[in-house]
């Protein structure tokens, strides 16, 4: 997988240089690149920004410093090698975006390339994104209801939750398949040595070495800690998925 990031703060992104991703990276299992969309500008102050049409507070992001760095970004990947397999997918951080998921990691980290854009101020001049779709699948994405400074935090968590799921990232695959979000539910609860820490006592389930009632008991936590922290998710679960125990709980 390729992924391409343009920020006015690079420097941000630095923490892709770390732990898994800048593993991964070395390892060839992940193309990334930062991008200064500051070297797409063409005058002495390098500006980036100007104020809004219509009036009102703060700047918005000129549109002609992204259209020259998101073509430079498409042509530095597959598709841009003449590969017509699939359009990249540009990824427009956005208070204004369908809701980033554990769904949207999967769905992502099955494209080859992804290219993700960094506003800032008020955003990036909306003619940006209806020029993109000629050559990109346009997704503006959120983390959640409330608002940053900047695309740069929302690329971190994406760029992570992403890149963990393409193969050969993660060591053990296995370990992808009890997290959070992974069958709907929220994970159980985990316990390490010592068996009793500050006269907390580890659930003697998880030491009596039976397999099926520990399987058992992690499923009841998870429900219950799903009912009790997300009942969204209990209301969106398929009750295919639920067997009679679980419908006990
Ligand atoms: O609040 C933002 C400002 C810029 C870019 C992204 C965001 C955001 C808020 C929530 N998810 O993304």
């Amino acid at each position: 997988m390729r992924i391409d990031v343009v920020s006015i703060f690079p420097e941000y992104l630095s923490a892709l240089d770390l732990s898994l991703i800048g593993k991964a990276r070395e390892q060839g299992l992940l193309q990334l690149t930062v991008t200064d969309l500051r070297e797409f500008t063409a005058d002495r102050h390098r500006t980036v920004d100007d104020t809004p049409y219509g009036g009102g507070a703060g700047m918005v992001m000129k549109p002609e410093p992204w259209a020259l760095a998101l073509d430079a970004a498409r042509t530095r990947g597959p598709a841009g090698a003449g590969a017509p397999e699939q359009r990249p997918v540009l990824v427009v951080p956005s208070p204004a975006g369908e809701v980033f998921t554990q769904a949207t990691a999967r769905e992502l980290a099955l494209r080859e390339h992804l290219v993700f854009a960094c506003g800032r101020y008020e955003g990036i001049d909306e003619r940006v994104v209806e020029w993109s779709r000629e050559h990109f699948e346009v997704r503006p994405m959120s983390l959640g209801d409330y608002v940053l400074n900047g695309g740069e935090v929302a690329v971190l968590a994406m760029v992570e939750a992403i890149g963990r799921l393409v193969p050969g990232v993660i060591g053990n695959p296995e370990s992808l398949v009890e997290e959070s979000h992974s069958d709907g539910l929220l994970e159980y609860p985990v316990y390490t040595k010592p068996a009793l820490w500050r006269d907390r006592p580890v659930p003697e389930v998880l030491l009596s070495g039976h397999h099926g009632r520990i399987a058992r008991w992690r499923r009841d936590r998870q429900l219950q800690r799903t009912a009790a922290r997300r009942p969204d998710l209990v209301a969106a679960l398929d009750p295919a998925g639920l067997d009679r125990a679980d419908r006990d709980v």
